[in-house]
């Protein structure tokens, strides 16, 4: 089974645009368990235009799925994962003011940091993933510096999807199978869609888990937010 867990940055965005607390993020976190969400994923960035510091503690306190932080490991964050201990706590190499997530660790270049990031999120008891291209070099680096898990980016796929599918995915395939070799647990996100998932979760074998918001959210304006999560249950089932 191949868990969905919905990342609400984008909800934050929505509540953060009037200075109030609505859309609630805590409310919207517990309805999506309830509509069939297998997990929960914020990414606070530093400036926290959209998920915020805060909101790590209090997802924490409801979510009965699963708890997944996203983010740069710089001090604070780190400080607020290791004081709520999410289930899943999940390392993207982002700049401060990066628009969006776009490219996955030098799991190499950055070992020793990744390594003493690791250590200290392991041994608070929480699962660690990092964010990665498919590469295999990158992937013997991720085994290295003690991930529980990687997370692959899948901007690249998610792009090329319409013109050729086959292309699309075929070094996530790769990178998969290569992944299940080393023993590493398997996630993926980043404009994954109705479209290309199910397409793409087929084609991966041992894949656990995915995080998807941009698209689930901005899908819920059509459909709904219990429909739309539906809708993408589905599409993992297929
Ligand atoms: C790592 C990743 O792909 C997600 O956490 C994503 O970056 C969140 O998206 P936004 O921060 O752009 O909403
Ligand atoms: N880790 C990826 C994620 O949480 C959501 O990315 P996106 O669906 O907002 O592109």
């Amino acid at each position: 089974m191949v868990r969905l867990s919905v990342n609400l940055n984008k909800v934050a965005l929505i509540r953060n645009s009037r200075g109030a607390d609505y859309p609630n993020l805590v409310k919207v976190a517990k309805d999506c368990e309830a509509f069939g969400a297998q997990g929960i994923t914020i990414h606070p960035r530093p400036d926290e235009r959209h998920a915020r510091y805060t909101d790590v503690a209090a997802l924490k306190e409801v979510c009965t799925t699963e708890l997944n932080i996203e983010g740069y490991p710089g001090e604070k964050f780190m400080q607020v994962v290791l004081a709520s201990k999410p289930d899943q706590v999940t390392l993207v190499p982002d700049e401060p003011g990066q628009l969006t997530s776009d490219h996955g660790w030098d799991t190499v270049g950055k070992a020793d940091y990744l390594k003493k990031t690791i250590d200290r999120l392991k041994n608070a008891g929480i699962r660690t993933s990092i964010f990665v291209d498919p590469d295999e070099e990158m992937l013997d680096g991720a085994l290295a510096v003690g991930t529980d898990r990687i997370e692959f980016y899948t901007g690249p796929f998610a792009h090329q999807y319409q013109g050729d599918r086959e292309a699309a995915i075929a070094p996530f395939t790769k990178a998969s199978a290569y992944a299940r070799e080393l023993g590493l647990g398997i996630n993926a996100g980043h404009d994954l869609n109705l479209e290309n998932l199910a397409f793409f979760a087929a084609q991966m074998p041992g894949l656990q888990e995915v995080s998807i918001g941009h698209a689930l959210v901005s899908d819920a304006l059509y459909y709904g937010l219990e429909n739309t999560i539906q809708m993408y249950l589905q599409r993992l089932s297929l």
